[in-house]
């Protein structure tokens, strides 16, 4: 199982179907626009942040039973150890408590850890992050233009969506909970270039088949 990692509008999902297609992947994808929780989350995040948390915990760990019971190997458009970073950085921000975040992070290492022997393993075989600099991220969260995501109606948002950004390169050094490999999605566009496309799908093939020669 290959799961994707990155901030919001890194560009997780259209990787995630483009490798799916390539690799011939199973791919597994939350769903934003049928999450009812999201949008009440960001009118009112002091309210809905712990919801929130747990709703995506309880979403995140479906997907990752179903694509692990897939018969042919999987995709996942995004990780389940993110959300700990998000939820951290909400807790920073007044938005929950640090002892939400400390049980929540205790639930989430809970859930996760691996029980000898058992038939399905949760982590992922890689992790691959894709990097991209405060300005794409803002020139991205525009272009797609979910509404509840927009700075313009909302200008807490952009100190948010900093924060975020900076705190994602450290939590890529800390995850240790997989192989990992880093993609850097300002230097290579791959959904608007093909021949982007091409080097990032080589280096993470490239990664893949050394994983599962070993
Ligand atoms: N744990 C979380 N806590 C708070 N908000 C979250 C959390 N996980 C996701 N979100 C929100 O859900 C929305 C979708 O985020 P996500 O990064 O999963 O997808 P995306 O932006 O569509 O990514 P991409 O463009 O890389 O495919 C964003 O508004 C993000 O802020």
């Amino acid at each position: 199982m290959l799961v994707l990692a990155g901030t919001i509008g890194a560009g997780k999902t259209s990787l995630t179907k483009m490798l799916a297609n390539e690799m011939d992947l199973s791919g597994y994808y939350e769903s934003v626009d049928d999450n009812e929780i999201l949008p009440l989350f960001y009118k009112n995040p002091q309210k809905y942040a712990f919801l929130l948390q747990i709703y995506f915990l309880n979403s995140r760990l479906d997907l990752i039973k179903q694509a692990r019971l897939d018969a042919k190997d999987s995709i996942m458009d995004r990780s389940i150890y993110e959300d700990s970073l998000m939820f951290r950085l909400n807790a920073d921000l007044g938005r929950a408590t640090s002892t939400e975040a400390d049980i929540y992070d205790s639930l989430l290492e809970n859930m996760m850890e691996e029980i000898p022997d058992a038939k399905i393993v949760k982590n992922p075989d890689l992790l691959i992050h894709i990097r991209i600099s405060f300005d794409t991220m803002l020139k991205r969260i525009k272009k797609r233009g979910r509404s509840f995501e927009q700075i313009d109606k909302d200008p807490e948002l952009y100190k948010y969506y900093q924060l975020l950004n900076e705190r994602y390169n450290s939590w890529y050094d800390n995850y240790n909970q997989s192989p990992k490999m880093q993609i850097d999605g300002d230097k290579y566009d791959f959904v608007e270039n093909e021949a982007d496309f091409k080097i990032v799908l080589a280096q993470i093939k490239n990664k893949y088949e050394t994983l599962i020669s070993c």
